[in-house]
C-alpha cells in the first residue's frame, strides 16, 4: 500500500470566540511517520481533530490517496470509561464495524479477528470497558483504529499510560503498519520514540512553531536562549 500525504493551508480553529490553534501550513508527505509534540494545551489534540474531521476549522485539509481513497484510523486521546457501563471491549470493536445493532446474533467478523490477534487482545474481549486498565484501554482503541484497514493512522498519545511491554508491543505494530506503506501522524511526548521512530515532527505551541526532523528540533530546544523549557 501507499499511505495518503497530507496538506494542511490556512488550518485553525476556533471555538466559540476563543483561537485553540493558530492558522498554520504543512505538508506531511506519505508513507511516513510524522510526530506532533509541544507543551500541554498548545493545540495538538486540537489539530489532529480537525485533520480527522472532529473539529470544525478554517483553511483546508487535503489528503492525497495514491491508491485511491482508502479509510483513515483514529485513535482518541485515552480517558476512562464509566465502570458501569455494561459494553464490552468486544461489543466496543463491533460497535465499531458493524452497522446493525450489536446485540444481533454475531457470527464473527474476520476483520475483528485479525486486529484482536494484531493488538494481542484476545484476554480482553469479555471484560468491562470500565474495568480495564489504561494500558489495556489502549489496546482496544488501537484496535479501533485498525479495524477498518486504514492507510493512516491518526494517534493521540498511543503509548501514554502504557507499560513498556506494552509500548513495544504498540511500536511493533507502528513499524510494521509503516513498513507496509501506511502514513502515521501521531502526538508522543517521548523524546526518546520520536527520535527513533519518527521522520519528521511538527512543534505546535498555539500554532506551528517548527516542523524538522525531531533530532534538529531536540537540538534547538536545548539551545540556551530556549532553554529545555518546552521538553516535557
Ligand atoms: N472543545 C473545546 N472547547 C474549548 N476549549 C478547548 C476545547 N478543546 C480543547 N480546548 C482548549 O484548547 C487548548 C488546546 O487543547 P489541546 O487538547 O488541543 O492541547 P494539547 O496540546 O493536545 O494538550 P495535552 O498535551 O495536554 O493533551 C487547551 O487550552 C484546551 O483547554
Amino acid at each position: 500500500m501507499m499511505g495518503p500525504s497530507l496538506k494542511l493551508q490556512g488550518l485553525g480553529v476556533t471555538i466559540k470566540g476563543m483561537t485553540l490553534l493558530q492558522p498554520l501550513n504543512l505538508t506531511l508527505s506519505g508513507s511516513l511517520w510524522h510526530g506532533i509534540a509541544g507543551p500541554n494545551g498548545g493545540g495538538k489534540s486540537t489539530l489532529l481533530k480537525a485533520i480527522a474531521g472532529l473539529h470544525n476549522h478554517r483553511g483546508q485539509i487535503e489528503l492525497h490517496w495514491p491508491n485511491g481513497k482508502n479509510n483513515i484510523g483514529y485513535m482518541p486521546q485515552l480517558s476512562p470509561f464509566d465502570a458501569s457501563l455494561p459494553v464490552t471491549a468486544l461489543d466496543f470493536l463491533r460497535m465499531h464495524c458493524d452497522k446493525r445493532p450489536v446485540w444481533r446474533r454475531y457470527k464473527g467478523d474476520p476483520k475483528i479477528a485479525a486486529v484482536v490477534e494484531r493488538v494481542g487482545m484476545q484476554k480482553l474481549l469479555s471484560k468491562r470497558l470500565g474495568t480495564l486498565s489504561s494500558g489495556e484501554r489502549q489496546r482496544v482503541l488501537l484496535a479501533c483504529a485498525l479495524l477498518n484497514e486504514p492507510h493512516i493512522l491518526l494517534l493521540d498519545e498511543p503509548m501514554a499510560g502504557v507499560d513498556k511491554d506494552g509500548r513495544e508491543q504498540i511500536l511493533e505494530i507502528l513499524v510494521d503498519f509503516k513498513a507496509q506503506g501506511g502514513t502515521i501522524v501521531m502526538i508522543e511526548h517521548d523524546w526518546q520514540i520520536l527520535q527513533q521512530h519518527c521522520d519528521t515532527l511538527a512543534w505546535i505551541d498555539g500554532g506551528l512553531e517548527a516542523h524538522d526532523t525531531p533530532t534538529a528540533i531536540f537540538d534547538n530546544l536545548q539551545a540556551p536562549t530556549l532553554g529545555m523549557r518546552h521538553a516535557s
